[in-house]
C-alpha cells in the first residue's frame, strides 16, 4: 500500500512538475465540462415542465442555464485538450529522462545482466508511455466521479430506485477492471518471450550482424524462432483477450438492462402522477449518458489502475537503485596516489543463478605497475574487472585500494579515479570532440586535451582523416553526420578511455580486438612506456589481451584459469616456468610463424 501511495505522489509530481498550470486547467476545465451534461439534462427538463405547465418566465430561466452549460462545455474542451496534449508531452519527455537518469544511475549493473532484474526494467520500459499519464487518468476519474455524483442526486431526486443506475455502473467498473487486470498479467507472463521476439528482430535487422547472418544463412533460422516467440506471446495474449472480450459483452448486458428498467420505471411513475413529463425526458437523458460516462469510467479506471502499476514498478526500480547504492555514510577517502597498490583478498563472484566465476582470487597489482590478465574464454578476466570498477561487489573477500577496502569507499569517487575501455564500447554520437571528450567530463570541451588523449591512442589519423576535424558530427544516420568504421570507432573509445589524467586504476578489457595484432601491440608498448614514465602517479594498468604478444611487455602477467589464479610473474619467469602460459604463448607463436 505504501508503495501504492509513493507511485502515485512520484507519478503526480511527473506531470504536475512538467507542466503545472496546465496540469491544474486540465482538472477543472475537465470537472466543468463533463458536468456540464447532466446539468443539461436539468435545464432540458426544466424547459419541457415549463412548457407542459405554461410557465414562460421558468422555460426563458431553463434556456438560459441550458444555453450556459453548452457555452461553458464548449469552451472548456478546447483548453481541456489543449491543456491534456500539453501535459502528456512535456511529462513524457520528463518521465524518459527519469527513467534513463534511474536506468542509467544505477552503481551496478546487476538490474542490465540478470534475468529476473531485466524484466522488471522491461516491463518499465515498455510501459514507459504510462509514466506520464497519471494527471490525465485523476483528471479522468475525478471529472467523470463529478458527474456520476450529480447524475446520482438528479436521479434520486426523481426515485431513489434510480440509485441502482449508478450501482450498475460499479458492476460495470468492476468488470472491466477484471478484463484489464487479464491483459496486464498476460503481458507480464509473456514478457520474457517478448523479449526474446525483440531481440530476434533487433538481431535480424541490425546492421552489425548483417555480414554474419548473410554468410551463416541463418535468417529463416531466426525467422522461425521469432515466429515462435511472437506465437507464445499472441497465444498467451490472445487468451486474455477474448476473456476480457466475454466480460465487456457481459457489463453492456448489464448495463443495457439497468437502462430499460429506468426508462420502464420513470414512464410508470409519470403515468401515476409521481414524476412530470420534464423527469422521463431527464432520466431518459440520463441513462443513456450514464452508459456512456461508465464506459469513460471503466476506461479511466482501468488506466489509471494501469498507470499506479507502472508506478509501482518505477518506485520499485528506484528502490533497487538506492538499495544498490552501498556507499557508506560515511565513505573512506581515496588517495590522489597509490602508494601501496591494490589488493584482492580471497576474493569470491558468482552471478545468480550461476556457479562461483572467481573462487578466492588473491593479488597484488603494485602501483604504477603494467599487469596483463590472460586466460581461456569464460576464466573470469572481465567478471574480475567488472569488481575492481565497482560494477559488482564481492560475494566474499575484500578488494582494498591502498589498504582501504572498497566496499568502504563512494562508488561514484572511485569510479572518478579510474579510466576504462571495453570492447564492447559505446558508439557516441556526437561531435568527435564531444565523443572522446566525456572520458573526462570537466574537460569535454578542451580541444588540447582530447588532441592529447587521441594521440596516445593513436587516433589523431582517423581525426584527420575526417571533414570537420574534432568537430564533426559523428553517426552515418544523421544529418551530415559521419560513421566510422569498426576499428575507427574503437580508436575513439580509446582515447576517451585515456582522457583521465593520474586515475588510480586504468583497465583495458580487450579495448583493440578490432585492431591488427602488429598495431595492438605497437600501442601497448605506448601505455607501458607512459605507466613507466608517470610511476609517481601510482596508476595501475590492466590489461585484458588474447594476444601473447601483447602481453609479454606487461610487468605483471596473471594468468586466470576457472576463476583461480593459476600463475603469475613476469613473461620470462612464467615462461622458465614452462606452465600454462608458457604453453600458451608457444601455441601462439607459433601460429603466427
Ligand atoms: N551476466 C552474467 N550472468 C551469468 N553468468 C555470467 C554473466 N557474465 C559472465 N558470466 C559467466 O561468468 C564466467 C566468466 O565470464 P567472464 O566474462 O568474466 O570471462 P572472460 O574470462 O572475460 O571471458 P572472455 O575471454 O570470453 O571475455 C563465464 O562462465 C560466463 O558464462
Amino acid at each position: 500500500m505504501r508503495r501504492t501511495l509513493r507511485a502515485y505522489r512520484e507519478l503526480m509530481r511527473i506531470g504536475f512538475g512538467a507542466a503545472p498550470w496546465h496540469a491544474a486547467a486540465q482538472f477543472l476545465t475537465g470537472i466543468v465540462f463533463e458536468v456540464s451534461v447532466p446539468v443539461g439534462g436539468l435545464g432540458a427538463k426544466m424547459i419541457v415542465d415549463a412548457a407542459v405547465s405554461g410557465d414562460t418566465e421558468q422555460g426563458m430561466a431553463a434556456a438560459v442555464l441550458l444555453a450556459l452549460t453548452v457555452g461553458a462545455a464548449l469552451a472548456c474542451v478546447f483548453f481541456y485538450v489543449h491543456c491534456l496534449f500539453t501535459v502528456q508531452e512535456r511529462a513524457t519527455a520528463a518521465a524518459g529522462r527519469r527513467l534513463m537518469r534511474l536506468i542509467g544511475g544505477a552503481e551496478g549493473l546487476a538490474h542490465h545482466e540478470y534475468p529476473e532484474y531485466l524484466d522488471q526494467v522491461q516491463r518499465v520500459r515498455e510501459h514507459q508511455a504510462q509514466l506520464s499519464g497519471m494527471v490525465n487518468a485523476t483528471a479522468g476519474v475525478l471529472r467523470v466521479g463529478a458527474t456520476l455524483i450529480v447524475s446520482a442526486v438528479l436521479l434520486a431526486r426523481v426515485d431513489p430506485l434510480l440509485l441502482c443506475l449508478p450501482v450498475l455502473a460499479a458492476v460495470s467498473f468492476w468488470l472491466g477492471k477484471i478484463s484489464r487486470d487479464l491483459t496486464v498479467r498476460a503481458q507480464e507472463a509473456t514478457s520474457e518471450p517478448e523479449r526474446l521476439r525483440r531481440h530476434l528482430f533487433e538481431l535480424g535487422t541490425s546492421t552489425a550482424a548483417a555480414g554474419e547472418l548473410r554468410v551463416f544463412g541463418v535468417t529463416a533460422l531466426l525467422g522461425e524462432r521469432h515466429r515462435r516467440a511472437a506465437a507464445a506471446v499472441i497465444s498467451e495474449r490472445n487468451r486474455a483477450s477474448w476473456r476480457g472480450a466475454a466480460l465487456q459483452a457481459l457489463d453492456a448486458l448489464v448495463t443495457a438492462l439497468g437502462y430499460v428498467a429506468a426508462i420502464v420505471l420513470s414512464i410508470w411513475l409519470a403515468v401515476h402522477g409521481h414524476a412530470t413529463a420534464g423527469d422521463v425526458v431527464l432520466v431518459l437523458g440520463l441513462a443513456a449518458q450514464l452508459s456512456a460516462t461508465v464506459g469513460t469510467a471503466v476506461r479511466y479506471g482501468t488506466y489509471f489502475l494501469l498507470v499506479l502499476r507502472v508506478g509501482r514498478r518505477f518506485v520499485w526500480l528506484r528502490d533497487y537503485v538506492a538499495a544498490e547504492r552501498r556507499t557508506p555514510a560515511e565513505p573512506a577517502a581515496l588517495p590522489d596516489t597509490l602508494r601501496t597498490g591494490i589488493d584482492l583478498e580471497d576474493v569470491r563472484f558468482g552471478y545468480p543463478g550461476g556457479g562461483g566465476v572467481l573462487d578466492g582470487v588473491s593479488l597484488h597489482l603494485p602501483p604504477g605497475a603494467v599487469v596483463a590478465l590472460v586466460g581461456e574464454n569464460g576464466a573470469g578476466k572481465t567478471t574480475l574487472i567488472k569488481l575492481l570498477a565497482g560494477f559488482h561487489r564481492p560475494d566474499a573477500g575484500r578488494i582494498l585500494v591502498d589498504g582501504a577496502d572498497l566496499a568502504g569507499c563512494d562508488t561514484a569517487d572511485w569510479r572518478s579515479r579510474t579510466a576504462a575501455t571495453f570492447q564492447d564500447h559505446a558508439r557516441l554520437e556526437f561531435p568527435v570532440l564531444e565523443s572522446v571528450g566525456v572520458g573526462d567530463l570537466p574537460r569535454a570541451g578542451d580541444r588540447a586535451a582530447v588532441t592529447e588523449a587521441l594521440e596516445r591512442a593513436d587516433a589523431a589519423g582517423v581525426v584527420a582523416g575526417l571533414p570537420d576535424g574534432l568537430d564533426t558530427a559523428l553517426g552515418g544516420r544523421w544529418d551530415g553526420g559521419v560513421e566510422l568504421s569498426g576499428g575507427q570507432w574503437q580508436r575513439l573509445a580509446l582515447g576517451r578511455g585515456l582522457m583521465r589524467q593520474a586515475p588510480l586504476l586504468a583497465v583495458f578489457d580487450e579495448p583493440t580486438a578490432a585492431l591488427d595484432a602488429h598495431t595492438e601491440h605497437a600501442l601497448f608498448e605506448r601505455f607501458a612506456a607512459a605507466a613507466r614514465d608517470g610511476r609517481e602517479r601510482g596508476t595501475v594498468t590492466l590489461l585484458v589481451s588474447h594476444r601473447f604478444s601483447t602481453v609479454a611487455t606487461a610487468d605483471l602477467i596473471v594468468v586466470l584459469d576457472g576463476g583461480r589464479i593459476r600463475e603469475q610473474g613476469s613473461h620470462r619467469e612464467l615462461m622458465a616456468r614452462g606452465g600454462l602460459y608458457a604453453e600458451l604463448f608457444e601455441l601462439q607463436s607459433r601460429g603466427y610463424r
